[in-house]
C-alpha cells in the first residue's frame, strides 16, 4: 500500500501534525497529514487531494518535493506499507482540522516526545536530519 504524507512548516521551526481519529488504525497517535494513494492516482495527485480533504489547503502541482521514505512489512491483517514524505513548500489557505481530527504545530524536539506510529519516527529522523537547520 502506497501512502503519501506531508511535511508542512510554519517557517519558524514548527511542523504540522495530525492526531489519528478514534476508530482508525493508530488512533490517538500523531502523524504527518496524508493518506493512501488510490489506484488511479499519482503520488502528486494523492497528496494534493488528501491535503485538500484533510486540511482544506490547496497545494499547487509543483509545491512539494520528496524528503523521506519508510516501509513497513505486512502483519496482523495489515498490508505492507510504503510511505513517502513530501516537504510542502507552497499552499493556499490555512490548515484546518476535520471535525474528528486535531492539528498541532510542533518543534522537532517536541515531535520526538509525542506518540507516533513507528514509521513516522523514521520519517521524522529523515526530515529533521537536515530540516533542523533550515526550517
Ligand atoms: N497519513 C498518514 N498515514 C500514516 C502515517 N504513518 C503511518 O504509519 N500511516 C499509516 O498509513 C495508512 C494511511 O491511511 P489513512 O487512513 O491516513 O489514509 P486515508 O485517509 O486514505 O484512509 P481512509 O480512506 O481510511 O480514511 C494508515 O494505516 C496509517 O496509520 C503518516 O504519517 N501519515
Amino acid at each position: 500500500m502506497a501512502v503519501v504524507a506531508a511535511a508542512i512548516t510554519d517557517g519558524e521551526g514548527r511542523w504540522l501534525l495530525q492526531k489519528r481519529p478514534h476508530g482508525k488504525r493508530h488512533a490517538g497517535l500523531w502523524e504527518f497529514p496524508g493518506g493512501k494513494v488510490e489506484p488511479a492516482e499519482t503520488h502528486a495527485q494523492a497528496l494534493v487531494r488528501e491535503l485538500n480533504e484533510e486540511l482544506t489547503i490547496v497545494v499547487p502541482g509543483m509545491g512539494f518535493a520528496p524528503v523521506g521514505r519508510a516501509e513497513g512489512a505486512p502483519g496482523e491483517g495489515e498490508p505492507a506499507i510504503v510511505i513517502t514524505l513530501y516537504k510542502v513548500t507552497a499552499w493556499a489557505g490555512t490548515p484546518r482540522a476535520e471535525p474528528d481530527a486535531e492539528l498541532r504545530w510542533s518543534t522537532p524536539d517536541e515531535i520526538v516526545l509525542l506518540p507516533l506510529p513507528p514509521l513516522d519516527r523514521h520519517l521524522a529522523m529523515q526530515l529533521f536530519g537536515d530540516a533542523r537547520q533550515d526550517a
